[in-house]
């Protein structure tokens, strides 16, 4: 089947970015948008983010052949709800979230028998809102579909072309072991930098100057991460709990390790990790999936 139609909900930088990419790249490809705050609707169209807002979910979607979901992983259900019924014959409903499982298992309930396609483009910024998309986002980066089982081969195709159109790389694995890998990969990541610098801020008191004086470095980078948005991330750790939990509890077991070998002077031990991990990041931009640019998320 051909995608001519796209339906994107929720109008922030995900939604936004998907509006701009498809009108750049595939612009054959008709684009209508609804987000359920009005002042993101204005934004969305003062920007020309898709080609046309519009002020009810049902119009939005009547006519597309693929509806994107790009709310919070948690008002995806809700956000589901309120399409069914509204949906073109044989549309295909796909998602942006974070986490999957719970993702399929929302949109499966409320659009029983339809064809649900999960998807989570592996890219994004700290930003957020109807001013965070740009229409790049996408290029060179990976977009894991998550079909469920017995999905129609021919729309699982049909939505891997649409990413392809936009510049991703194409992998298809199940919900349940995306939401291990990007537990560790992403979703750990970013409750570390919550906590570091939370602590940092709660010596504030102390130290407030030295705190903003001396963040270069490492502590910089984190507070990157650390402002990302509070909805969407409440909702990924919520929603991908099982996953998050299982990759904290080994973490916490590689931090002690590490806690009891600087209590007993061991350096062998930190040296050895921390040339293993020294390695990775080599490997890593060896690969070319380092940041695309020195000022990726940073300047948008
Ligand atoms: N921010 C990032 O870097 C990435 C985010 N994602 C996923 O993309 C999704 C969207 O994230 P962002 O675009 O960053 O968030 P965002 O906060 O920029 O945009 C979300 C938009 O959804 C709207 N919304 C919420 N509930 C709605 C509903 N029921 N109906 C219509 N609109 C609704 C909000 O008003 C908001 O404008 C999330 O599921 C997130 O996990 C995926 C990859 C990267
Ligand atoms: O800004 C960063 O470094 C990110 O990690 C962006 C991001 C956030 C959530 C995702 O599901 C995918 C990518």
């Amino acid at each position: 089947m051909s995608i001519q139609s796209v339906a994107i909900i929720g109008l922030g930088l995900l939604g936004g970015s998907i509006g701009l990419a498809v009108q750049d790249r595939a612009s054959d490809i008709t684009t209508t948008g609804y987000d359920a705050d009005a002042d993101v609707r204005g934004k969305a169209a003062e920007r020309g983010l898709v080609g046309t807002v519009c002020t009810s979910v049902s119009d939005a979607v009547a006519e597309a052949d693929l509806v994107i979901l790009c709310v919070p992983v948690g008002a995806m259900g809700s956000a589901a709800a309120e399409i069914a019924g509204h949906l073109k014959p044989g549309a295909i409903i796909s998602d942006v979230g974070s986490s999957k499982q719970s993702v399929l298992e929302d949109l499966s309930a409320a659009l029983p028998g339809l064809t649900v396609i999960p998807a989570h483009p592996v890219a994004g910024t700290e930003q957020s809102g109807p001013e965070a998309g740009f229409a790049t986002l996408f290029e060179n980066r990976w977009c894991i579909l998550t079909p469920p089982d017995g999905a129609d081969e021919a729309s699982v195709e049909a939505l891997a072309d649409f990413w392809r159109t936009l510049g991703s790389k194409i992998e298809i694995m199940d919900a349940e072991h995306h939401d291990l890998v990007l537990a560790v990969t992403s979703h750990i990541p970013h409750l570390i930098a919550y906590t570091i610098v939370g602590t940092a801020s709660d010596l504030e008191d102390v130290t407030r100057s030295e705190v903003i004086k001396y963040s270069a470095g490492g502590f910089r980078d984190f507070t990157r991460i650390a402002a990302s948005d509070p909805t969407m991330w409440r909702d990924v750790f919520l929603q991908n709990r099982s996953a998050v939990l299982e990759m904290l509890g080994r973490f916490t077991e590689d931090l002690t390790a590490l806690q009891r070998a600087i209590r007993s002077g061991d350096g062998e031990t930190l040296h050895e990790l921390f040339s293993r991990t020294r390695a990775i990041r080599r490997g890593i931009i060896e690969e070319g999936q380092d940041d695309p640019s020195p000022d990726f998320g940073r300047g948008h």
